[in-house]
């Protein structure tokens, strides 16, 4: 029970406490928590004597704190529970509550290097049958590992921040503004403590290394993706935008009763991809203009976040504080829960309507927001607005 007031059944109470940087009137960023409609000012708190974290949240972001590490994460969390919770403290903590209402949010962490994983099956297929009609829908490689490209780190962008319509080549001599703009629904999980190089991170040690969860939309240029991609993998189709929500919830959040059993794999997987089949439970909501088009559930995914950890280092490659890697678009088996336009329309050519209007894919002015619930958790929602092309 916390004495915050409101906070209790919001999806952001004592057991959430999701990490992010807020800017308030004096127009300092700092590190903050959020309960309720507040964010608690983390670098007054420690500031105060109020919490010790070496001076990692007297900082105008996450990353020092990121690579403390887990025992320190959860001392802070700890020390969190106690100033939020117990009434004892709230003379001391309640002067640094600050309104969401009064706060903006900035990009919480450096992205160090941002991976992007293809991990749903029924998403594969759908966009395998799309892309290359008449083909097998699955590659042969596709359950026997993670498929995975690096993506852009530079251009993660925090919810809200506008989404400008790319341009480059459609087909072959053909330049202009992407006319099949997409979004993706995807869950993201940050690095805190990193690894080193040459040492691969088995899949058991998923919680020493990953600090939280976010909600993530990969913008896609479904044009431009189609005509670049092969053979080397996406580029410029989704490297110009990828947003994320502000608040990073720490997997500390997630009791038992947010995981659930992930799909048996067959064919049987080889030993560092053995995991343990848990799944996060988190039930996505897909919001273009206000209107729920989709709502992808994340337990449908084939290969698990602690695959993907497992294979992103089983060559030798390191981890660094602030890497992203992002689960691949998350789609269930129904039209209903995919999590892509492109599938939602099969290749655009079944609109759908959204207030009223026959659409396809994204227009200039288009809102998009992503939510995602598991038990009483909401996960930070991830929002963009679609703006013209510059070119
Ligand atoms: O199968 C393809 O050719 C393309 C697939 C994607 O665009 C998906 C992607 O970016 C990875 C993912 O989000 O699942
Ligand atoms: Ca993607
Ligand atoms: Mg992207």
């Amino acid at each position: 029970m916390t004495w915050v007031p409101g906070a209790a059944d919001s999806g952001y109470d004592l057991n959430h406490l999701p990490y992010g940087v807020v800017v308030p009137s004096d127009g300092r960023a700092r590190c903050a928590v959020r309960i309720g409609d507040f964010a608690f000012d983390l670098d007054a708190a420690e500031a105060a004597g109020l919490i010790l974290a070496g001076d990692s949240l007297r900082a105008p972001n996450l990353d020092a704190f990121l690579a403390l590490g887990p025992a320190h994460w959860s001392a802070v969390r700890a020390r969190l529970t106690e100033l939020l919770g117990d009434p004892e403290h709230r003379a001391a903590a309640e002067p640094l509550l600050l309104p969401l209402a009064t706060v903006t949010n900035l990009l919480a962490w450096t992205v160090a290097d941002y991976v992007d994983f293809y991990s749903s099956e029924h998403h594969a297929s759908n966009v395998g049958q799309i892309f290359r009609p008449g083909q097998p829908p699955l590659l042969p490689n596709w359950k026997h590992l993670p498929i995975g490209y690096h993506g852009r780190a530079g251009t993660v962008v925090v919810s809200g921040t506008p989404v400008v319509r790319p341009s480059g080549q459609r087909a072959a001599g053909d330049f202009g503004p992407c006319r099949r703009l997409d979004i993706e629904a995807e869950v993201g999980f940050v690095i805190g403590a990193g690894s080193t190089m040459g040492a691969a991170v088995p899949w058991q040690r998923f919680a020493d290394h990953v600090f939280g969860v976010v909600l993530v939309n990969d913008w896609s240029a479904r044009d431009i993706q189609a005509w670049e991609y092969q053979p080397l993998g996406p580029f410029l189709g989704k490297s110009f935008a990828t947003s994320v929500s502000a608040w990073i919830t720490p997997l500390a959040a997630f009791g038992a009763d947010a995981w659930t059993a992930a799909p048996v794999q067959d064919p049987q997987v080889l030993p560092y991809l053995d995991d343990d089949r848990r799944a996060l439970d988190l039930a996505i909501t897909v919001e273009w203009n206000e209107t729920t088009v989709a709502t992808p559930p994340f337990r449908t995914m084939y290969w698990t976040p602690a695959q993907q950890l497992a294979h992103l280092t089983v060559n030798g490659a390191s981890l660094r504080t602030g890497d992203l890697f992002a689960s691949g678009t998350v789609s269930g088996p129904e039209r209903g829960e995919v999590g892509s336009f492109l599938e939602l329309t099969w290749g655009g050519r079944e609109p759908v309507m959204v207030k009223g209007e026959e659409r396809t894919f994204l227009a200039d002015g288009d809102t998009v927001v992503l939510r995602a619930r598991v038990a009483d958790i909401e996960l930070g929602a991830v929002a963009g607005t679609v703006f013209p092309a510059q070119v």
